[in-house]
């Protein structure tokens, strides 16, 4: 029998972390075997103490490391295989990592250069892309003229500017004063909404995971594990507003408390 028209095919998760788990070659057990789904759409932050594998499970979904064992799809793909399901995926790291002789609009073209784009097509998707961050009027700047927060807005312009369906960034505004954070978290939430990106986020800010998130995952250390997932259920568009509520404060301690409990099982395996 033929099935009902009105049965709708759900889209596969944009990523798939299967039993995934990371040793390195001097036999630091970074993560135990993880399993972690995210929908498309999604805005997962990862929090825990310093050492728990974010990083590692952030590269590894990125591509940029093997896990030991088990597996990590894209779109049901692996990795290597993303283009082929039609997807692309950018990093963002803490630094922004610029080429101080360049300017910012050489700087936003660097990844269409290197897949060798034409000038003529990549020129509107870098005016684009940097009219995104707000810095379409310094585009002929040098890195060096720009405060440490535009410089962070160059670095996600050059993130957008393939294009990518999925965002992974490691502590992107870490370094960043607390005004300019919130001005760039703002921001970034509001592309991520008109963009539809898929985002996964690691930060050691609770308030920042609460303010960003649909979903918190909560890691441990020694070895790195995931210990919980918080779904942050409160409707976007969020405003600053968000951050001075009861709902607010309510889920900042809850995951102020899981971040103690992690840490303090990791102080007690290290006097172990
Ligand atoms: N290349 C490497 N070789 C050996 N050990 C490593 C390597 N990279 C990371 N580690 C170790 O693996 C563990 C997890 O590191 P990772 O950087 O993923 O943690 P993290 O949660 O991102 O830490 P932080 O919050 O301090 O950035 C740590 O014990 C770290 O010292």
């Amino acid at each position: 029998m033929r099935e009902p028209p009105s049965v709708l095919v759900e889209s596969p998760p944009a990523v798939e972390v299967l039993s995934a788990h990371k040793t390195y070659p001097n036999g630091t057990v970074a993560l135990q075997p993880v399993d972690l789904a995210i929908q498309e759409g999604e805005f997962i932050t990862l929090l825990g103490p310093s050492g728990c594998g974010k990083s590692t499970l952030l590269k590894m979904v990125a591509g940029l490391l093997e896990p030991t064992d088990g597996r990590l799809l894209l779109w049901r793909k692996p990795v290597a295989q993303l283009e082929e399901a039609g997807k692309k995926m950018a990093f963002v790291f803490q630094a922004p990592t610029l080429m101080p002789w360049a300017s910012v609009e050489s700087n936003v073209r660097l990844p269409l250069d290197l897949a060798g784009v034409p000038r003529a097509e990549a020129a509107p998707r870098v005016a684009d892309a940097l009219a995104l961050v707000g810095l379409a009027k310094f585009a002929k700047a040098l890195p060096r003229n720009l405060s440490g927060g535009m410089q962070m807005r160059v670095s996600i312009a050059r993130s957008l500017v393939v294009q990518p369906q999925l965002l992974l960034m490691d502590e992107p505004f870490g370094a960043l004063d607390e005004i300019t954070r919130h001005k760039l978290d703002s921001d970034l939430l509001e592309l991520w909404r008109s963009k539809k990106l898929t985002v996964i986020f690691v930060t050691h800010s609770i308030h920042e995971a609460v303010y960003l998130s649909n979903k918190v995952v909560m890691m441990a250390a020694r070895p790195g594990r995931i210990v919980e997932q918080v779904t942050i259920d409160e409707p976007y568009p969020r405003t600053p507003d968000f951050m001075v509520t009861p709902r607010f404060a309510q889920y900042a301690k809850h995951l102020q408390d899981s971040l103690l409990r992690a840490s303090q099982e990791n102080d007690e395996e290290a006097l172990s």
